[in-house]
C-alpha cells in the first residue's frame, strides 16, 4: 500500500478497483432503480434529473444498469480467472515438473491452443453450451487457462532445480506434495500479478461477447450489452455509449496497472530481500582454497612412488559393512547428435557406518554428478551408463523412480551448498520440517509433528526451537539455515548423509561450527557421510577417508592422513600444494584429531 500511495498510476489503479468493487457489492443499495425496472413513460429520455444517464427504449434507467453491470463484470472476471487458474496452474506444474516428453507434447499443445484466437474459443463454447453466466465464465476461463499454464510451466522449470525442491525430493515428499505444497506457494507472486492483469482482460472479453449479443441475456445488465445497445442509437443519443465505454476502459486499465503495481512491489521486496541475503552471504563468504589448475597429468598417472590404484569398490577389503558402495560408475551426458560426453568414468567408492568420506576434486571434476547419481537425481540428459550403486546392500540402479523416492526419504539425506536455497523461502521453517515429518509418518498428529520438528532443531543446535519454528528462512543466518537444512535431511533418520559443498558458502567460523555438528551427528547417529568439497582444509578436519576425482576419474583414495601426508598421484600432490595451509602443514597436516582440537 505504501508503494501504491507513492505512485500516481498505482494510486489510480487501487482507487478505481476499490470503487468498482464497492459499487458491485453495494449495487442494490446505491442504484436508484432495480436493473429490470421500466419507466414506460420515459423511453429513450436522454439525461434528466430522474435518469442522469437517460433511459433505454423501454424506459429502463441506464445509471442503475451501469451500476449493476459492474457486478456482472466482476463476477464473470473473477469466476473466469478462477477457472483459468484451476485448469492452467496444475497443467503448468505437471509439465514443468515432469519435463521430458510430457513437457514437449504439452508445450506443443499449448502452442496450438495459443494459435487459436481467444474470442473464437469463446464463440465455440457458447455455441455448444448456450448462453448463461456459468457458460460465459467457462468460455472466458478457457481463453486464459493456457496463459496460466505457460507461466506456471516456465517458473516450475526453474524452481524444480532449486535446492529446496531437491531437498524435498530427497526428504521423501511425493511429487504432488512437492508441487502443491512446496513449488506452488513460490509461484504465488507471479500468479497474483497474472491474475490481476487477466481480471481486466476478462472484463474486456466479457464486454466484447456481450456487445456481440453472445454474453448474458437482457435481464442481466452488462457494460458490453449497454455499449451494443448504444450503437443502435448513435444518431439520436450518442452520449449513451460514453458511460459503459468509459467504465470498460477505466476498469480494464486499472486492473492492468494493479498487476504492474503488484509486480513492482513484489520485485522491490525481492530485491530488498536479495540484498539482505547478499549481505549475509557476502559476510559469510569464507576463504577459498587455491586451485590446482596447472596442466594436469592424466587421471591414471601416478607419482614416482608408483602407480596409483583407485578404490576398486571392493567392500570386503576393509572392516565394516558399507552403507554405500559405488562400483565402476560411468555417468554420461547425451549429445543432440546421438553421441555422449563422459562426465564420470569407472568411479568406485565405499562408505561405512560412522565413516566420513571426503569426495575431493576441483570444479567440474564430477563430484556433484556422482552424488546425484547416488541420489537418483541426475539432471535431464545425464544418465548412469554403467556400474552399480548399492545402499545397505540394495542395488539402486535398477529401481523405479517411486522405489528410489521411498529409499531417498529414509536411506539417504542431502544438504546442498546454498543454505537459503535449501529451504523454501515462502514457508516457515516449522512448516518445512513438519511437512517432511508427516510425509514419513502419515498418522502423526500436527502437534506431535511440530514437537518432533522442535526436537530436530534442538538436535542440530538451533536455540529456542519453539520460537524459531515460526520463523522464515530469511530470518536465519547462513549457518543457522544450514543447520535447519541438515535437520530436514535428518527427518527420515538416513543411513547416508550427503553434504554437497554444504559449508562452502559459510564463513570460516560458521563453517567450523557446522562441521562440528556433522562430526557430532555422525558420532551420535552413526550415519555414513559423504562430504563433497574442494576445500582440503574441510576434508582434513572432518573426513576419515578421501577419494580424489580428476576429470571424472578417481585418481586416489585412502585414509585422509596417508593421502595428505604421502599423496601418490601427482594431481593430489598439486591439489595439496595449491591449498594454503595444508601444503605448509603437509607433513604437519598433523593428526586428524589434533586439527579437530585446534579447530574446536
Ligand atoms: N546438466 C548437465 N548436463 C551435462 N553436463 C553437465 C551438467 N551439469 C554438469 N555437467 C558437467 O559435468 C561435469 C561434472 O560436473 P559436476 O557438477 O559434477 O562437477 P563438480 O566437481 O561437482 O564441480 P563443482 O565443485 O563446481 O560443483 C562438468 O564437466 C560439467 O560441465
Amino acid at each position: 500500500m505504501r508503494t501504491a500511495l507513492r505512485q500516481p498510476t498505482a494510486l489510480f489503479a487501487v482507487v478505481v478497483v476499490t470503487v468498482v468493487v464497492v459499487v458491485a457489492i453495494a449495487a442494490p443499495l446505491i442504484a436508484p432503480y432495480a436493473p429490470e425496472a421500466k419507466d414506460f413513460t420515459a423511453p429513450l429520455s436522454g439525461p434528466t434529473a430522474a435518469h442522469p444517464l437517460g433511459t433505454d427504449d423501454l424506459g429502463g434507467d441506464l445509471l442503475s444498469q451501469l451500476i449493476h453491470a459492474a457486478r456482472t463484470a466482476l463476477l464473470v472476471a473473477v469466476g473466469s480467472v478462477v477457472v483459468a487458474m484451476l485448469i492452467g496452474v496444475p497443467l503448468g506444474l505437471v509439465l514443468g515438473y515432469r519435463g521430458g516428453w510430457y513437457d514437449r507434447i504439452g508445450s506443443r499443445g499449448l502452442d496450438i491452443a495459443d494459435a487459436l484466437p481467444g474470442l473464437m474459443i469463446g464463440f465455440v463454447v457458447i455455441a455448444i453450451l448456450g448462453q448463461g453466466m456459468a457458460v460465459l465464465i467457462l468460455a472466458i476461463g478457457l481463453v486464459f487457462c493456457m496463459n496460466f499454464a505457460r507461466l506456471t510451466r516456465a517458473i516450475t522449470l526453474t524452481e524444480r532445480n532449486k535446492g529446496y525442491v531437491e531437498s524435498a525430493r530427497v526428504s521423501g515428499l511425493n511429487a504432488p506434495r512437492i508441487l502443491f505444497s512446496q513449488v506452488l506457494p513460490n509461484l504465488a507472486g507471479p500468479l497474483v500479478v497474472q491474475a490481476a492483469v487477466f481480471l481486466g482482460s476478462a472484463i474486456k472479453v466479457e464486454a466484447a461477447l456481450s456487445f456481440l449479443g453472445l454474453g448474458l441475456g437482457d435481464e442481466q445488465p452488462s457494460w458490453g450489452g449497454m455499449l451494443g445497445f448504444a450503437t443502435q442509437h448513435t444518431a439520436d443519443h450518442p452520449e449513451m455509449a460514453l458511460a459503459p465505454g468509459i467504465a470498460i476502459c477505466v476498469t480494464v486499465l486499472a486492473f492492468s496497472l494493479l498487476g504492474d503495481t503488484i509486480n513492482d512491489t513484489l520485485s522491490g521486496s525481492r530485491m530488498r530481500r536479495t540484498k539482505i541475503l547478499g549481505r549475509v552471504l557476502l559476510d559469510g563468504d569464507g576463504a577459498r582454497s587455491g586451485s590446482a589448475d596447472a596442466a594436469l597429468p592424466p587421471a591414471s598417472a601416478g607419482t614416482d612412488d608408483g602407480p596409483v590404484g583407485p578404490d576398486t569398490g571392493s567392500v570386503e577389503d576393509s572392516a565394516g559393512e558399507p552403507v554405500l558402495a559405488v562400483r565402476h560408475a560411468d555417468i554420461v551426458a547425451d549429445r543432440p547428435d546421438g553421441g555422449v560426453v563422459r562426465l564420470v568414468h569407472d568411479a568406485s567408492l565405499t562408505v561405512r557406518r560412522g565413516e566420513i568420506l571426503g569426495l575431493l576434486g576441483e570444479s567440474g571434476s564430477g563430484k556433484s554428478m556422482l552424488a546425484k547419481a547416488i541420489l537418483g537425481l541426475l539432471p535431464a540428459g545425464v544418465r548412469l551408463a554403467g556400474g552399480a550403486i548399492t545402499l545397505n546392500g540394495t542395488e539402486l540402479t535398477d529401481r523405479s523412480p517411486a522405489q528410489l523416492a521411498a529409499l531417498r526419504g529414509t536411506g539417504m539425506g542431502v544438504v546442498f551448498q546454498n543454505p537459503q536455497a535449501n529451504l523454501s523461502p515462502v514457508h516457515t521453517v516449522g512448516r518445512q520440517l513438519t511437512d517432511v515429518v508427516r510425509a514419513h509418518d502419515a498418522t502423526i498428529s500436527k502437534e506431535a509433528a511440530r514437537s518432533r520438528a522442535a526436537d530436530l532443531l534442538d538436535l542440530v543446535g538451533v536455540d529456542d526451537p519453539e520460537r524459531r519454528l515460526d520463523q522464515y528462512p530469511y530470518q536465519f543466518s547462513g549457518g543457522m539455515a544450514q543447520r535447519v537444512a541438515i535437520a530436514v535431511a535428518l527427518v527420515g533418520e538416513p543411513d547416508l548423509l550427503i553434504l554437497d559443498e554444504a559449508t562452502s558458502a559459510l564463513d570460516v567460523t560458521t563453517q567450523a561450527q557446522v562441521l562440528d555438528l556433522v562430526l557430532d551427528l555422525r558420532d551420535r547417529l552413526g550415519m555414513a557421510v559423504v562430504n563433497i568439497t574442494h576445500d582440503l582444509g574441510v576434508a582434513a578436519e572432518t573426513c576419515d577417508r578421501v577419494t580424489v576425482l580428476l576429470r571424472g576419474e578417481v585418481v586416489e583414495t585412502g585414509d585422509v592422513h596417508t593421502v595428505f601426508d604421502h599423496p601418490r598421484h601427482e594431481y593430489t600432490a598439486r591439489l595439496i600444494a595449491a591449498h594454503p595451509g595444508v601444503d605448509d602443514d603437509a607433513p604437519g597436516l598433523g593428526t586428524h584429531d589434533q586439527r579437530k582440537v585446534e579447530h574446536a
